[in-house]
C-alpha cells in the first residue's frame, strides 16, 4: 500500500470513528462528552489528513440565519433524498409535495472534479438549555453542516467547490420559494402570494413564436455574467401588445412561473411623479418581472405628460358631453417614446386573434381532444374571422359534469359564423359598429423583466 493510500485509509477510518462518536455522544453526560471530544480532537489532528469546515445555522448574534447554511441545506436536499438512509420530511411550500432532508448525524458524499468529499448534518445541544427547554427540545439546538475533504484538495474545495455549492443552493432556493405578487398604492408596494397557474404549455399562440420567446427568456436569465462584462444592467424590456383577451396577462404570468420570478404590477396612474416612480423601482427585488399595464393609457408623470393629461381630460370632458366612449380616448393617446425606445423595449411581442394552432392547444387543454371531425370547419372559419383566444376558451369551458366535445365545438362554430356575418355586414355598411369598436381598442401592456 502506498503511503498516500495508507493515509487515506487511516483518514477514512478516523472519519468513520468520528462519525460514530458524533452518533453516540448524544447519550453521554454533557461535561464528559465535552472533555472526551477536546482530547480526542487533539489526537486526531496529529494523524488526520482531512480538513473539516463547520457551517453553523446561526452566526454571530444567533438571530440571523446564516446564508451559507441555508444555501448548503438546499444544495444537499436532492443528494439527501437519493443517498441518505435516514431522512426528515416536511410539507413543501406549495402544500403538495414532501420536502426531504438529511436527518440528524446523517452523512452524504459529493464529488467535484473527481474529488470526493462528505457532508454531515449535526446539532449541539447545550446542557443548561436542554433542561430548561424540556418541553421544547428543538428550540435550543445549534444545527450545523460539516464538510470533510482531503487536505490535498484544499484550494479546489475552498475556492471553486464552495462557490459552486453556494450558487447552486441559492438557485434552488429561488426556484422553491413562495413567490409574491406586488401591487403599489401610491409609492408603496404591498404583496400577496403569487399563485397563477398559467404556463407556456397552456398558452395558446403560434408554437414557433412561443419557442422564440422561451429561448429569449432562457438566454436572458443565464446571461448575468455577460451583462456585467459589457457593463449593462441585467434587465430586459418586452412590449406585449394586442387586443383584449389575447393572453397578454396570461403570458406575463407564464413568464413569471417559467423563470421563478416575483411579479410587480406597477399602477402608473397611482404614481405621483418621477421621484415616486424611482423609489418604487429601487424597492423591487432582484429576480422579478415589473409589469406596466396599458402603458399607452396611463402616462402622466413628467411635466410634459401632465400637460398632455390636462389636454386629455379636457378632451375627455368634451367627448363625454358628446356621449363618446372613454375607450376611444385611451386609444387616441400615443405611447411615450421614452418608454418604448430602443434599449428600453428589447422585444416587441404581438398577441393576436386565435389561429388554428392556438385553437388546437385550447381544445387539447379544455376538452382533452387532439382531433375531431369539426376541426376542419373551425380551421376554415378561424382564417376568415377574428376571435380572441379568451372567447374561444369561453366556448370550450365545461358547462356541466358530462363533457361532450361535440356540443362545445358546435357552440364555437356558431359563434364564429356569427362573427363572420357581423364582419361581412360592417364591411358593407361602415356605420354598423356594434362590435367592431372592441377590435380597435388595441391595448398594450409592458412587461419588464429584471434580475
Ligand atoms: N393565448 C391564450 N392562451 C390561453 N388562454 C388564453 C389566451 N388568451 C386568453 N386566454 C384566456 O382568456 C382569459 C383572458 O386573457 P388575458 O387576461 O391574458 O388577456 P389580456 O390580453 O391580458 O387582456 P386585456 O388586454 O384585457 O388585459 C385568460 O384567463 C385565459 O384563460
Ligand atoms: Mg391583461
Amino acid at each position: 500500500m502506498k503511503p498516500g493510500e495508507m493515509f487515506a485509509h487511516i483518514g477514512s477510518i478516523v472519519a468513520s470513528l468520528m462519525f460514530v462518536w458524533a452518533m453516540f455522544k448524544q447519550f453521554f453526560p454533557y461535561q464528559l462528552s465535552n472533555q472526551i471530544e477536546k482530547h480526542s480532537q487533539r489526537l486526531v489532528t496529529l494523524v488526520y489528513p482531512y480538513i473539516q469546515i463547520t457551517f453553523h445555522e446561526f452566526t454571530g448574534e444567533r438571530l440571523m440565519r446564516s446564508e451559507a447554511y441555508s444555501a448548503i441545506e438546499n444544495y444537499l436536499s436532492s443528494k439527501a433524498s437519493t443517498q441518505a438512509k435516514r431522512l426528515k420530511a416536511d410539507i413543501g411550500k406549495n402544500n403538495q409535495s414532501l420536502v426531504l432532508s438529511m436527518d440528524d448525524h446523517e452523512e452524504v458524499a459529493d464529488e467535484f472534479n473527481g474529488v470526493k468529499l462528505w457532508w454531515a448534518y449535526g446539532k449541539h445541544i447545550s446542557k443548561s438549555q436542554s433542561t430548561i427547554s424540556f418541553h421544547h427540545p428543538m428550540s435550543d439546538e445549534k444545527r450545523y453542516y460539516k464538510l470533510t475533504f482531503h487536505k490535498s484538495n484544499r484550494d479546489l474545495i475552498l475556492g471553486r467547490y464552495l462557490s459552486h455549492v453556494l450558487k447552486e443552493g441559492k438557485a434552488i432556493k429561488v426556484k422553491n420559494r413562495q413567490r409574491k405578487l406586488y401591487t403599489n398604492s401610491g409609492a408603496y408596494w404591498s404583496h400577496v402570494v403569487f399563485e397563477h397557474p398559467a404556463t407556456f404549455q397552456t398558452l395558446a399562440m403560434d408554437p414557433k413564436e412561443k419557442e422564440m420567446i422561451i429561448d429569449d427568456l432562457i438566454t436572458f436569465s443565464k446571461a448575468g455574467e455577460f451583462y456585467a462584462r459589457i457593463g449593462r444592467a441585467w434587465k430586459r424590456g418586452y412590449l406585449l401588445y394586442g387586443p383584449p383577451g389575447t393572453g397578454k396577462s396570461t403570458m406575463i404570468a407564464a413568464m413569471a412561473n417559467f423563470l421563478g420570478y416575483d411579479l410587480y404590477d406597477l399602477e402608473l396612474t397611482a404614481v405621483k411623479d418621477n421621484t415616486e416612480l424611482r423609489k418604487l423601482l429601487i424597492e423591487t427585488s432582484s429576480k422579478s418581472i415589473i409589469v406596466i399595464e396599458d402603458i399607452d393609457c396611463s402616462l402622466d408623470l413628467t411635466g410634459q405628460r401632465r400637460k398632455k393629461k390636462e389636454e386629455v381630460e379636457e378632451k375627455d370632458q368634451r367627448q363625454k358631453q358628446q356621449g363618446m366612449q372613454e375607450r376611444e380616448v385611451k386609444s387616441s393617446q400615443k405611447l411615450d417614446p421614452a418608454l418604448v425606445r430602443k434599449g428600453r423595449m428589447d422585444k416587441h411581442i404581438e398577441l393576436s386573434y386565435c389561429g388554428y394552432e392556438a385553437f388546437k392547444l385550447l381544445a387539447r387543454n379544455y376538452l382533452n381532444i387532439e382531433s375531431h371531425n369539426l376541426f376542419g370547419r373551425i380551421c376554415e372559419l378561424l382564417k376568415e374571422t377574428k376571435i380572441t383566444p379568451a372567447e374561444v376558451a369561453e366556448h370550450l369551458m365545461p358547462k356541466n359534469a358530462f363533457r361532450d366535445a361535440d356540443l362545445y365545438l358546435k357552440s364555437l362554430i356558431q359563434a364564429l359564423e356569427l362573427a363572420k356575418e357581423d364582419a361581412r355586414k360592417s364591411q358593407h355598411d361602415p356605420h354598423w359598429t356594434e362590435n367592431d369598436s372592441e377590435d380597435k381598442a388595441t391595448e398594450k401592456s409592458t412587461n419588464y423583466t429584471s434580475t
